[in-house]
């Protein structure tokens, strides 16, 4: 990076709630030469198999993360200072085809990731991280998916349908996209269709620290597994926001009592520091089921989270 980073708008002279409508207030993607992280949004909700809205995601995202201020104590580090973020607006993508939306997903972060910037997902519905998957194995080959949802999303179609939310790693795995032996789901937990889900998932090859985990092992041991994982690999980190409990994100489509913290779920990924984190996404954010921006606040700072860890680098 040669030039100063152009930051978010200063909130000593514009206050907090005016200002752009970007994430955090930083520059559109317009607005600078180059950045080394370009966060996009992804306004799609095609994919659903339950409460739709994640459509409406960026937008709240971006709504709620306008009071993030530009250095994390937690790990030392500028997030937007010690690096060029910039913030590319949202796709344009087909509400009425999935394969199309999809197609036009890939497309377009392949195009916005080919200069070697690194690209973090707003969504949008999980369908999304399949698209994801396939622009960023193209520039890195398989990844080691960190995985953090409630629900497994490795079941292999719904109503005859193969591209869903439901599906994404399913999908995924079979066309050779993922590094099976580096990728692990964590906060699982909840309702299955049978105990076949779990042996599907496993001769996939993933590992599991579950919901449960974090209450008898805690954090501090998801952390030291999660990085015994993924070792050295070109992670991909995908962030379903019904990973958290419903008390810490109400607004999302498939909720399920029993998860994670927000402080949980931030504190690993502050675990990430220091590995090969090359593409994120957040997705499932469904603001119509939101209340005081619970949900918003709490992807808003997953996305800070990465931004700290990938300025670590
Ligand atoms: N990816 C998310 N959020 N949910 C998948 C749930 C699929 C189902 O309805 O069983
Ligand atoms: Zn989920
Ligand atoms: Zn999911």
């Amino acid at each position: 990076m040669s030039q100063t980073p152009i930051g978010p708008v200063d909130a000593t002279t514009v206050p907090r709630y005016g200002g752009p409508a970007t994430f955090a207030r930083l520059p559109r993607l317009d607005e600078v030469s180059r950045a080394d992280v370009t966060i996009v949004g992804l306004p799609f909700d095609s994919g659903v198999s339950y409460r739709p809205g994640a459509r409406f995601g960026p937008g709240h995202i971006r709504a709620a993360s306008k009071l993030l201020r530009p250095y994390h104590p937690g790990l030392a580090v500028h997030p937007f200072g010690a690096q060029q973020v910039a913030d590319a607006g949202d796709l344009g993508l087909n509400p009425f085809d999935i394969a199309e939306a999809v197609a036009q997903t890939e497309q377009g972060l392949r195009a916005l990731g080919e200069d070697g910037s690194t690209l973090l997902a707003l969504g949008g519905d999980h369908t999304l991280a399949l698209p994801a998957l396939r622009a960023l194995a193209t520039l890195h080959g398989p990844l080691a998916v960190v995985h953090f949802d409630a629900h497994l999303d490795t079941w292999d179609t719904y109503f005859g349908a193969p591209v869903t939310h439901g599906t994404p790693f399913r999908r995924a795995s079979e066309e050779g996209l993922i590094d099976l032996e580096r990728s692990l789901h964590l906060g699982i937990r909840g309702p299955l269709y049978s105990a076949r889900d779990l042996d599907d998932d496993q001769a996939l090859g993933f590992h599991i620290i579950r919901a449960d985990d974090y209450e008898t092992d805690g954090t501090a041991r998801a952390v030291e597994r999660l990085r015994r994982r993924v070792e050295d690999a070109p992670i991909y980190v995908s962030v379903d926001i019904d990973v958290l409990d419903p008390a810490h994100a109400p607004g999302t489509g498939t909720p399920e009592a029993g998860g994670l913290t927000s402080r949980e779920l931030l504190t690993t990924l502050r675990g990430l520091t220091g590995l090969n984190v090359v593409g994120a996404d957040i997705v499932e954010v469904a603001p119509a089921y939101d209340h005081a921006e619970i949900t918003g606040i709490a992807a808003a700072h997953v996305a800070y989270e990465i931004l700290a860890v990938l300025a670590g680098r």
